[in-house]
């Protein structure tokens, strides 16, 4: 199978799982994240604003702001081609939607969160498999976003929130890929680091 048809395959199984379903796997995969060790004292987080059938975040992002945590989600670079910016919600966020459809806040300097400056982020995947490894999209994003975590630059807990038919025993693994630490499923928490 291409990398193609394995895309197709995992978004496939993840649209054929009903709403209800779907917001009943964010509550679990909420439960899990806010049990975290890591995310017992306020944390600055990386979200994402899920959507289609992505494991929903709206509730977890507000339970996560109800926890006294910082959250900051992901804009496309205004100039850096592939690459993301993290933007600090607050009370007057502005909010558009970016090419893809993806409601994102709008750019504005003064609330960029610096990559170093987030202790955890919270990744949208495609798929995972038993060693954390992370299809997504296709756009290279989280893997741009992660290499200077890998090359030991930054120091952040990335953690994949999915639902359970999301898993494959083992992904095809590009030289750019960067395996996640964690990733959440409602019947699981797989914590991939050493
Ligand atoms: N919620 C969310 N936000 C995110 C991501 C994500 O995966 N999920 N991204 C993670 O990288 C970035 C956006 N990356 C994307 C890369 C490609 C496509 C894309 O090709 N979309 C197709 C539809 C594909 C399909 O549904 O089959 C399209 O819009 O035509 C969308 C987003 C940043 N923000
Ligand atoms: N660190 C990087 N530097 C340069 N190019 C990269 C890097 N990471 C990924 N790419 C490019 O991005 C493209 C898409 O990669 P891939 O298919 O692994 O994306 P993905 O992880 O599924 O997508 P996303 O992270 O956006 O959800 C590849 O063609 C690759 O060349």
């Amino acid at each position: 199978m291409t990398q193609q048809q394995l895309r197709r395959q995992l978004l496939d199984a993840r649209a054929s799982v009903s709403n209800a379903a779907r917001d009943y796997a964010a509550l679990q995969v909420g439960e899990h994240l806010l049990q975290l060790p890591e995310l017992q004292q306020p944390c600055q987080i990386g979200s994402y604003f899920s959507v289609k059938a992505e494991l929903p975040t709206h509730a977890i992002n507000q339970r996560l702001m109800a926890q006294a945590h910082q959250l900051s989600l992901p804009i496309l670079h205004p100039f850096r081609a592939g690459h993301l910016l993290f933007m600090q919600l607050n009370q007057t966020t502005q909010w558009t939607h970016n090419r893809f459809g993806i409601p994102e806040p709008e750019l504005d300097v003064r609330h960029v969160t610096p990559l170093n400056q987030l202790n955890v982020l919270l990744v949208p995947l495609v798929g995972f498999d038993a060693l954390g490894n992370r299809m997504g999209m296709g756009g290279g994003f989280y893997d741009r976003t992660l290499s200077a975590w890998r090359q030991g630059k930054i120091n952040v807990l990335p953690i994949g929130l999915a639902m359970d038919c999301q898993y494959v025993d083992t992904l095809p693994v590009q030289p750019w890929d960067v395996p996640l630490s964690m990733v959440i499923t409602p019947s699981k928490v797989w914590d991939f680091r050493g």
